[in-house]
């Protein structure tokens, strides 16, 4: 379908639904989620800590709005240019919460993987969000059963795990607890179809469908490189060629945040100290304290610096 129909369609058959859409983090995930939304025709607000980070929020949409604009109207830099501004006059950034989240219809939170800092986040808007609010975490480990309890109202939340990049990705995980409402995993699940994703559903269980086969492949590749069994070169040469991946395990770990793999991985380790998959791996570790967070910082296994 294509985008116009995607919007067209989206507002005709939502009318009661999604409208207005919050993004609370605008690093990596939330900055893609908010750029999709506003570009799939629905107001959104993103949210961030400060000053600095919207600003490099804002600047991080508008080069991915300028790749996504020039796929979908190749030569055509009129409707390029139009694509852009109607998806940024539909977007709003801003370093306050409480004004962002007075009137919205969902909440989506995409801060650092952290339990304590999820639920000092959830428990602060849950008493100035607007009684029908839906409030999805995209947590990529946690429970989300475990993170609505802060909020009275459970029946009101879900996961909406997104896959990075999200303007390209087209997965979106919707995750719905046992006491998410009926009315909560439809309208989820409208928001999703309306953004263009194929959506689909899972019980609210550790890594959902894709990380919990995904995280224990990354860390063995981590540890395959730690003992010195082959190069990161070469692990990811034959994961990509022998196995048809689109980036190697180490690109990918470097790809998604070196400190988002270590927390996943510290934070299930914890829950279940018992698996071998999930035991702390130190090359990880050394690199996080090393300031070394992949992509992001500009150095990871591999380095990115200019
Ligand atoms: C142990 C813990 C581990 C789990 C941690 C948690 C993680 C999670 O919770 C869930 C996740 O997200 S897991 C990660 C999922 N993502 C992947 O696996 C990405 C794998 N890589 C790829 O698909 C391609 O390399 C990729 C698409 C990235 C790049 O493709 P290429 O290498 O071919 O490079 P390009 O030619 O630059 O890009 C291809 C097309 O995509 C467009 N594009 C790329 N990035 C974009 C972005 N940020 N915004 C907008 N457009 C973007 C690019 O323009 C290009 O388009 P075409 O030129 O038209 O093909
Ligand atoms: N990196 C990835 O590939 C994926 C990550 N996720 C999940 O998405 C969430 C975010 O991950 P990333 O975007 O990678 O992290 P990130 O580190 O790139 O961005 C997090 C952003 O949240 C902001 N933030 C922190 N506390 C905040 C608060 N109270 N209010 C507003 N902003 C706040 C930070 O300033 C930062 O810019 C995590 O739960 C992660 O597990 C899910 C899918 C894929």
């Amino acid at each position: 379908m294509s985008h116009l129909m995607r919007v067209i369609t989206r507002k005709m058959s939502t009318s009661r639904g999604i409208e207005k859409v919050v993004v609370i983090g605008g690093g990596l995930m939330g900055a893609g989620i908010a750029q999709v939304a506003a570009s799939s025709g629905f107001r959104v607000t993103l949210v961030e800590i400060n000053e600095q980070l919207v600003e490099k929020a804002k600047a991080n949409i508008q080069k991915s709005l300028g790749r996504v604009a020039k796929k979908q109207f190749k030569d055509d830099e009129g409707a390029q240019n139009g694509f852009i501004s109607t998806t940024l006059g539909r977007l709003d950034a801003t370093c306050n919460l409480t004004d962002a989240v007075r009137d919205t219809d969902l909440v989506i939170e995409a801060i650092v993987e952290n339990m304590k800092v999820k639920h000092d986040l959830f428990a602060k808007i849950d008493s100035v969000a607007p009684q029908h609010t839906i409030f999805a975490s995209n947590t990529s480990s946690l429970s989300i059963t475990e993170i609505a309890s802060i909020t009275k109202r459970t029946d009101r939340f879900g996961g909406l795990h997104f896959f990075n990049p999200v303007p390209v990705m087209k997965l979106l995980e919707v995750i719905r607890t046992e006491s998410t409402s009926d009315d909560t995993y439809k309208k989820m699940m409208d928001f999703g179809q309306g953004m263009g994703k194929v959506c689909i559903t899972c019980k609210d269980t550790p890594g959902f469908v894709v990380n919990r086969l995904l995280v224990p492949y990354l860390a063995e590749a981590v540890r395959l490189y730690e003992r010195g069994d082959a190069s990161a070169k070469d692990i990811d040469i034959a994961m990509k060629l022998g196995a048809g991946y689109p980036m190697g395990p180490l690109e990918l770990a470097d790809y998604v945040g070196l400190d988002t793999t270590r927390n996943i991985i510290s934070g299930w380790h914890e829950k279940f100290p018992e698996n071998p998959l999930f035991r702390p791996i130190e090359t990880l570790d050394k690199l996080v304290q090393e300031g070394k967070m992949g992509v992001k910082s500009g150095e990871g296994f591999y380095s990115y610096k200019k």
